[in-house]
């Protein structure tokens, strides 16, 4: 199990997470919030990219501080696209990122064939990925976030610019594997979650203001509507 406890974040006078707690068991969470909520903020705390200004992090009762890269090898982690690496191929990108994950030089290539098949890019690992479309790079993010078969998978909106068909793809690719291991999708795409979350976290300016199953919060904030219509209801029309 994973504890977030009491998380406090700043930059400089603007308060980004204000006191957050959630715990995470097996399974799909869906953190849920308009721009600027605060969702990549608790991520990067979450995979250590960010340093907290106060709360503490439990794995399995643990201080994730004290574990260390213990505890970081357990997790893989989709940022939201950034300066990819566009002189490597899709091969050598998940070979470099399969090393640094501490995937054995025996098993390395058979990993690259598993999660480049899981996200469809098998076919197209020799290409640069300074030519891949938006689509193939995010997809091309999935499949090394989940090399290793990490414990917990953090993904930040990885369905984004992905056309309808990928977007399936990815949803059941993480329905299929969720069985044994934490995943907390950030995204304000409520129809990417709302099938696949046995918990939706709903977060706004730095607060979670509820949280429950799909099933719960429709029946409690929108009954004969769906997730979209909560969201609707509980972000005022969107933000
Ligand atoms: N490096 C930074 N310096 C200053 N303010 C920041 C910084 N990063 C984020 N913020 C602010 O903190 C708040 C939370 O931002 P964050 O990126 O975590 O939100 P988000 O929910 O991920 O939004 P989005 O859906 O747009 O990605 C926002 O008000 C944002 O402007």
């Amino acid at each position: 199990m994973l504890e977030i406890k009491n998380i406090y974040k700043t930059y400089g006078e603007k308060v980004a997470l204000n006191h957050i707690s959630i715990e995470l068991e097996d399974g799909v969470y869906g953190l849920l919030g308009p721009n600027g909520a605060g969702k990549s903020t608790l991520m990067n705390i979450i995979t250590d990219n960010l340093s907290m200004d106060e709360g503490e992090i439990l794995y399995n009762g643990n201080n994730v501080a004290k574990l260390g890269k213990e505890f970081l090898k357990k997790i893989g982690f989709a940022p939201q696209q950034q300066g990819l690496y566009d002189e490597f191929t899709g091969r050598r990108f998940l070979s470099y990122m399969g090393t640094l994950k501490g995937i054995s030089k025996d098993s390395l290539k058979s990993e690259i064939e598993r999660v480049s098949k899981a996200v469809n890019l098998f076919n197209e690992l020799d290409k640069k990925m300074g030519a891949y479309s938006g689509g193939m790079k995010q997809r091309i993010l999935i499949a090394q976030a989940i090399m290793g078969s990490p414990k917990i998978l953090i993904m930040d909106e990885p369905t984004a610019g992905l056309d309808p068909k990928e977007r399936v793809r990815i949803r059941e690719l993480l329905a299929e594997i969720s069985s044994d291991k934490i995943i907390l999708v950030a995204t304000h795409v409520v129809s990417d979650i709302q099938s696949i979350s046995k918990e939706i976290i709903m977060i706004k300016k730095g607060n979670i203001i509820e949280k429950g199953t799909p099933k719960d919060l429709i029946k409690r904030y929108a009954e004969n509507g769906d997730l979209e219509d909560v969201y609707m209801k509980m972000f005022d029309g969107g933000q």
